[in-house]
């Protein structure tokens, strides 16, 4: 058995390039043959088996790969669909990242009228996550038709395959553009990096306790800025409270003047346009507002 970390990432969609961007930030380089469905690192022992997300929980739960990064929607049915049919549904959790944000909604056309749950009754409903929505349904108490389909779910409706339809929403744009309505968030998703339930050999395990801090570098960076300002001395105090998320600010003298002082330090929020007029009221200047690549505690 070969000691190398298998990871299974989508191959080509939503997920893949912030999956290929993630790793990369960690310091694990890939060479990758766009036709070849496994990736051997040239940095690492680390293997990716590239293939469709909906492969990705079975095949981690399954232990034909180690790791996977898929969207909690495609896990949570995959693990509904397994427990339905008696198979075996664990995994570790490791990670929630940053990507891949949307929920799975149900949507009506636009000339439905649609005051509560309780209209869905009777209704026919299309989704590509029949689990999930069977779920919402049964937890409801709502007695509605689910048709499978596998994509394409927005046509359903003008098709007259369904009343309404049950997919997954972002900007909302899709919905719009197909004359149908959001009504009900049904669950809410992010990518999600898991691991097979067995223990790994020491070798593996050695790689994925490398991994996982410099993970959270990456997510923590993302989210951080440094900030550096000048700022009048006798200001001071109310100048730090208006940074959000900061942490102990570094001070420092300027030397053409004694009336004010450089502020350095790393903010762990958002810093907004609304914060930078602030401060400059306050007599703050020179505020510079600058992305972090890597952080480690
Ligand atoms: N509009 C969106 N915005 C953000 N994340 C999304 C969006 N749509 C989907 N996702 C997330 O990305 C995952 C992959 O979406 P994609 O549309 O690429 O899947 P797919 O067409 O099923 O791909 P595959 O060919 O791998 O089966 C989804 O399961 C979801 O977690
Ligand atoms: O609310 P929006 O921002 O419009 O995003 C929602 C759409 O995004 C996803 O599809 P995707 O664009 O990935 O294409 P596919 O499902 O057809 O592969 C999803 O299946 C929706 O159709
Ligand atoms: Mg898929």
């Amino acid at each position: 058995m070969t000691n190398r970390l298998t990871i299974a990432i989508q191959k080509s969609g939503r997920l893949s390039k912030e999956s290929m961007a993630l790793l990369n930030a960690c310091g694990v380089k890939f060479s990758i043959n766009e036709a070849r469905l496994i990736a051997h690192s040239t940095s690492h022992p680390i293997d990716l088996l590239r293939v469709r997300d909906d492969d990705i929980p079975g095949l981690v739960m399954d232990g034909v790969v180690d790791l996977g990064l898929v969207g909690e929607n495609v896990l949570e049915e995959a693990r509904l669909e397994r427990i339905a049919s008696d198979t075996a549904a664990v995994f570790q959790p490791l990670r929630a990242l940053e990507f891949g944000q949307c929920r799975l909604s149900i949507a009506v056309p636009r000339e439905l009228s649609y005051q509560s749950q309780a209209d869905l009754d009777g209704m026919r409903i299309a989704t590509t996550y029949p689990q999930l929505l069977k779920r919402y349904l049964k937890d409801n108490g709502i007695n509605a038709r689910v048709v499978m389909l596998t994509g394409s779910v927005e046509v359903a409706p003008r098709a007259g395959l369904a009343d309404a339809i049950c997919d997954l929403v972002s900007t909302g744009a899709t919905l719009e553009a197909n004359g149908l309505v959001e009504k009900e968030v049904i669950f809410r998703s992010q990518a999600q990096l898991i691991q097979n339930s067995e223990t790994l050999s020491d070798e593996k395990q050695a790689t994925i306790d490398q991994l996982l801090p410099r993970i959270d570098g990456v997510q923590m960076a993302k989210e951080s800025k440094y900030i550096m300002l000048h700022a009048p001395k006798d200001k001071l105090e109310e100048v730090v409270e208006l940074l959000p998320g900061a942490e102990t600010p570094t001070i420092l003298p300027l030397s053409h003047t004694d009336k004010q002082v450089a502020v350095h330090m790393v903010s762990t929020e958002k810093l907004f346009w609304e914060t930078m007029e602030d401060l400059k009221a306050k007599g703050c200047s020179s505020i510079l507002v600058l992305p972090i690549e890597k952080m480690m505690g």
